[in-house]
């Protein structure tokens, strides 16, 4: 019999792929309706898994149900063998959401002493994090100032200090020009590399190919879960917004 993986350490060695989240009947209700549907799944370590979907599906609540933040939640949900939210998964979680969570009058450099300070790291984190998305020329610069993708590679910047096992990225290239949109995704790669899980989450299906695998979400359930080649085959189709489309005509 396999030995269960949740919950071992990651040394960083891709030797062995263990799971960071695994999900099992997992139905969250909103309000008096069910916005996601007993939905199965695991997350692997060392992979940048995509969460697609249009606008509405539950992206984000299933983003949140994994930090530990949305209420309504039912079913198995676990992270490194923990359930989600647990405390003692607090500095191994990191998690950006669409809106910005850093102070506006503060620098870039505050900030991140600020956050490193509550989660106890040293000032060498705060300038790796800070090189990690490339904010170094603005390290300076109060935040109200930055444009909006540089604000949102600050709350990332934060996200990073911790060194978290578990990246949870909910749209985090929304508004970004093509340039930083190909910098951020090298860096979600070089993350899952260093032996990682991120799952990153967008509306936008041209992403799509720039995932290790993907979990297409329609109304609160995955119609397909694969590598981009897999489910562009399966459907016969050449991208995966016309899959998408066929697969959703086909499951009709
Ligand atoms: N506070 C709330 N109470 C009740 N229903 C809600 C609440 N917030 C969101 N919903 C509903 O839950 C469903 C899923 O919303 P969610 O924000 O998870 O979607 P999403 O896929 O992340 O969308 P987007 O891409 O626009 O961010 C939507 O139908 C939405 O109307």
């Amino acid at each position: 019999m396999d030995a269960p993986h949740s919950g071992a350490p990651l040394s960083g060695a891709p030797a062995e792929r263990a799971d960071a989240v695994l999900a099992s009947g997992l139905t969250v209700v909103r309000g008096k309706r069910e916005v996601l549907h007993a939905l199965d799944f695991t997350i692997p370590t060392g992979e940048v898994v995509g969460l697609l979907g249009p606008s509405g599906c539950g992206k984000s609540t299933l983003m949140r149900a994994l930090v530990g933040v949305q209420g309504g939640v039912s079913g198995r949900l676990e992270v490194f063998g923990q359930p989600a939210g647990s405390r003692t998964l607090r500095d191994r979680v990191g998690y950006v959401t669409q809106a910005a969570s850093v102070y506006d009058d503060l620098t870039v450099t505050e900030n991140l002493r600020f956050f490193a300070q509550v989660l106890g790291v040293g000032r060498d984190g705060v300038s790796r994090a800070i090189d990690a998305v490339d904010l170094g020329a603005q390290a300076g610069d109060v935040v109200s100032r930055l444009s909006g993708g540089q604000r949102s590679r600050v709350s990332l910047a934060v996200a990073l200090l911790g060194h978290p096992d578990l990246l949870v990225l909910d749209e985090p290239t929304v508004g970004l020009d093509p340039v930083l949109r190909e910098d951020l995704w090298s860096l979600f790669h070089r993350i899952a590399d260093a032996g990682a899980a991120v799952f990153v989450s967008s509306h936008v299906m041209d992403e799509a190919e720039r995932c290790d695998r993907l979990m297409l979400m329609r109304d609160g359930a995955f119609i397909a879960d694969g590598t981009p080649e897999a489910i562009r085959e399966q459907a016969g189709t050449q991208d995966i917004e016309q899959a998408f489309l066929a697969i959703v005509r086909g499951a009709a």
